[in-house]
């Protein structure tokens, strides 16, 4: 999976090449603009990233460096012109790799990425519930997410603790081995398996040294999400999310200012620590309240969608099950699908046309996966809405994955989060077509009642759509009514989105029994009074 190769670093080149895109796990400046006056000839600059630039740079230069009691009152909070979204450490990077580090440049999504060198690491903790999937297969999701995230995985590790070290999350002996596989290997990145404590990223970045920046899954997740947002609603999302993320972590920016001056300037850090999140929490107010509007815009949209009284589907399952293939197929959509982790972020909703004539609506969502952390789930919480107004939850599972049982656990454990579990639930095994033995499969599926389909080749799908309708009975109310000759469009309605099981013409109407979705059952109910009175 990983592979392992040597770089030697070339000598630096003269001139800065231009900033490549690249992995860019949340860091302050590209939520906020955060001002401080470096030294009064300097004038303000803008960005974290970049005041770390600045201040190295002068360090280096004429010795003047305006890091002093002086200064913190020159903090301010006047925006200011957006800082370059690239470090000091990746412009030296770039430099000094600018001709080797040509074959780097990686084509994903339609863009030309520069490929970061990424080394990950996992920690197994004896007796910890969220280890189902093993260290090894963690880590090889991990990778996934890293190559999606457009990072170049040139290593890993793993150690099994009995805990984990408050301080620097793995053993001492652990971190020096990174220490030097990183240095080794010319690695730009280090992730952890698990989220890490403000304090951990600290000292592990302090302890890898230089530039060497450390992340966790879940900044890899949250980049991963903002680079595949599509609307405005998922992209407040996603910086929403990555705020909160940040505002606990916010200390490490400071470290280098307190490093330079032997620690004399811890105050003024803490002063503009201070000022920093009052920012932060300020834009995250600002942030809820845009989200607010927006879900209130689309939750008009919704209440009209639902005054249409066709009862909606679900697909939920693990990132990369095939939910968005399925829908696909089952409705002629364009929705992208492929072989990436969260490929898709924002519901999609369709209608399927069965043979018999009735229809639901199928919307596919975002997929989820082992470790996803709550503050994530809470802030899809919004896309997740469409899920909790269903009428039926189809959990597409990939059963050619080896570790399918592993994956459909975590779904559950996530649907449980959101507070879903009462809507019925339809499982479907997907991807039969690409098990090892698919005869086996398809009769143990047929032994529990689970329909076997493939998206991808068409198999079972009729099958899976009577299923959908069979189910979305249990979701109906049992209707009896008489409709009245002048209403037939009222009679279309039963039979396209409700299941009939008996009509009869009577005198003054037709007579049904049949079961609908409640916003039907609602519109019929003057109609089932008279039946009552006929009865
Ligand atoms: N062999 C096979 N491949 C499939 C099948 N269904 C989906 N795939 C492939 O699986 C990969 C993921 O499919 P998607 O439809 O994007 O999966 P998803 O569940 O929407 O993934 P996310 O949006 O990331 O949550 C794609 O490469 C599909 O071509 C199937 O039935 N058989
Ligand atoms: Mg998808």
């Amino acid at each position: 999976m990983a592979t392992f190769f040597f770089n030697p670093t070339s000598p630096p080149a003269k001139s800065a090449t231009p900033s490549p895109p690249r992995f860019a796990p949340p860091h302050l400046h590209q939520f906020f603009p955060i001002n401080i006056s470096l030294s009064p000839r300097k004038g303000r600059i803008r960005g974290i990233r970049v005041l770390k630039e600045s201040a190295e740079v002068e360090t280096e230069g004429s010795g003047e460096v305006g890091v002093n009691g002086s200064t913190i009152d020159a903090v301010s909070e006047a925006p200011v012109s957006p800082p370059p979204r690239v470090s000091i450490r990746s412009k030296n990077r770039a430099e000094a790799s600018s001709e080797s580090s040509s074959d780097r440049f990686k084509s994903r999504n339609g863009r030309e990425v520069f490929e970061e060198k990424a080394y990950l690491v996992g920690v197994e903790c004896k007796g910890s519930e969220d280890d189902s999937f093993g260290i090894e297969d963690s880590l090889k999701e991990l990778a996934q997410l890293a190559d999606t995230a457009g990072l170049l995985v040139v290593g890993s590790t793993y150690q099994k603790l009995a805990s984990r070290n408050p301080r620097t999350y793995i053993g001492s002996g652990k971190v020096a081995e990174i220490k030097s596989a990183v240095h080794a290997l010319d690695v730009e990145t280090v992730i952890f398996d698990d989220e890490l404590s403000p304090g951990q990223l600290r000292n592990l970045e302090k302890a890898f040294g230089g530039d060497v920046r450390v992340c966790d899954r879940t900044a890899l997740i949250l980049d991963i999400f903002n680079q595949r947002a599509a609307t405005h609603e998922a992209a407040l999302q996603v910086s929403l999310a990555q705020m909160e993320y940040q505002l606990p972590r916010l200390t490490k920016m400071w470290t280098h200012l307190e490093r330079q001056s032997g620690g004399q300037v811890k105050g003024m850090g803490e002063k503009q620590i201070e000022v920093d999140k009052r920012i932060l929490r300020t834009q995250i107010s600002a942030l809820r309240k845009e989200l607010e509007s927006v879900r209130q815009h689309r939750k008009q949209y919704r209440n009209r969608r639902l005054s249409v009284p066709v009862p909606v589907v679900s697909l939920v399952g693990y990132t990369n099950a095939g939910k968005s293939t399925l829908l696909n197929r089952l409705t002629g959509a364009d929705v992208l699908a492929e072989d990436q982790l969260f490929a898709t972020l924002d519901p999609t909703t369709r209608r399927v046309q069965m043979k018999n004539g009735s229809e639901f609506l199928l919307t596919d969502t975002v997929g989820f996966i082992q470790k996803l952390p709550t503050t994530l789930v809470a802030a899809f919480r919004a896309t997740l809405e469409e899920i909790s107004e269903s009428s039926l939850l189809v959990h597409v599972v990939d059963i050619s994955h080896p570790l399918s049982q592993q994956q459909i656990d975590a779904v559950d454990k996530v649907l449980k989060e959101l507070d879903v579990e009462l809507i019925p639930k339809l499982v479907v095994w997907n991807k039969v077509d690409k098990t090892d033995d698919p005869i086996t499969v398809r009769k143990e599926a047929e032994r529990q009642g689970i329909i076997c389909i493939s998206a991808i080749t068409g198999d079972g799908l009729d099958e899976f759509c009577n299923a959908v309708q069979e189910k979305l009975k249990d979701s109906m109310v049992p209707v009896e009514a008489i409709v009245p000759y002048e209403k037939g469009e009222l009679l279309n309605d039963i039979y396209r989105v409700g299941m009939v099981e008996r009509t009869e013409y009577m005198e003054n109407g037709t007579f049904v029994r049949a079961h609908v979705p409640l916003p039907l059952a609602r519109v019929l109910t003057p109609l089932r009074q008279q039946v009552v009175a006929v009865h």
